[in-house]
């Protein structure tokens, strides 16, 4: 893949079944410091590059702090890479879109408002008339699984719906792209299944494209089609797992599987190399910072 830029911001040379395309991306966030080097630079991710395919459901997992949520914001649009570009559809993206649907752990629902109406908030942003509005919310509220709890407050509901109400708003204005950070995380073990059989059920029918963050290494290998694997410090990509499980896959049945258990090994012993290497490198500074110690004694 070029990464030749023409006037209009369109790489030369690009494969049309690549949906986003991410090159040589890096984040350098400024940080108070104390440190006597006056170091206030803190590198976030270093050289991510990540290409995902039209309809293509990828995961992502890595140890705390190695640049997950840095990542899917920078591809939202919500925050801005220091080196690196992003392309959707071979466009090169400057900010977010409706293009991109988000999905976060804490929901996001507005509060004063019922769930048809936080279904239809990307609705009215894109000015979709009335009653077309109530037509499209009620496709996916009952896509979701919440027919019969469109007039409720996001108060009156539990963990497991208000998350299927910001799926559902997330779907409802019909992004081509699912970005979704740990969505899942706060809700239980079973309702947690229940909504990654949701999600894998819409997500066949509508064949969305996407990129889901999870700490969870189970619920990387039963949703995704590829595992991308990341490092920290800096934070990169440092494998790409395959998960050839057959579709379509219900969590449940997915997990007695040995075929699971033995991709599930493989990540976790990816993911595990990389905590070596952590240590390696905490290693590695620990005497870096002794012998500068040692070499100022002395002078
Ligand atoms: N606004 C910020 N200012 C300074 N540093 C930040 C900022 N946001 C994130 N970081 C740092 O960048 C690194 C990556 O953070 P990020 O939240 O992307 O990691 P993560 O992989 O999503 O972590 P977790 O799995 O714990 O949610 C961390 O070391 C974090 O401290």
């Amino acid at each position: 893949m070029s990464t030749k830029l023409q006037e209009n911001g369109v790489s030369e040379g690009w494969n049309p079944e690549n949906k986003i395309v991410i090159q040589s991306l890096s984040k350098v966030y400024e940080i108070n410091s104390t440190r006597e080097d006056g170091k206030n630079q803190f590198l976030a991710i270093e050289d991510v590059n990540l290409v995902v395919n039209k309809g293509e459901f990828i995961t992502i997992v890595g140890p705390s702090g190695c640049g997950k949520s840095t990542l899917l914001d920078i591809i939202a649009g919500l925050s801005k890479q220091n080196s690196g570009d992003i392309f959707i559809d071979n466009k090169k993206i400057t900010g977010p879109d409706l293009d991109r649907g988000i999905v976060l752990q804490g929901y996001a629902l507005l509060p004063w408002r019922t769930v048809r109406q936080n279904v239809e908030m990307g609705l009215e942003i894109k000015k979709v008339p009335k009653n077309q509005r109530k037509e499209i919310s009620t496709k996916f509220i009952d896509l979701v699984g919440l027919s019969g709890f469109e007039d409720r407050f996001p108060y009156e509901l539990s963990g497991g719906m208000k998350q299927r109400v910001a799926i559902a708003r997330a779907l409802a204005y019909d992004p081509e792209v699912l970005l979704m950070d740990e969505p899942f995380a706060a809700v239980d073990a079973q309702t947690r299944e229940a909504l990654q059989d949701e999600l894998l059920r819409i997500w066949e029918e509508t064949s969305k494209t996407i990129i889901f963050v999870t700490h969870s290494i189970d619920e990387a290998v039963a949703l995704a089609d590829r595992v991308a694997v990341m490092s920290v410090n800096p934070g990169t990509i440092k494998e790409i797992i395959e998960i050839k499980l057959p579709r379509p896959r219900r969590v449940g049945d997915l997990k007695a599987s040995t075929e699971f258990s033995w991709i599930r090994h493989k990540v976790w012993e990816s993911l595990n190399n990389g905590q070596s290497e952590i240590n390696k490198n905490e290693k590695q500074d620990s005497i870096d910072l002794a012998e500068e110690i040692s070499s100022s004694t002395v002078l």
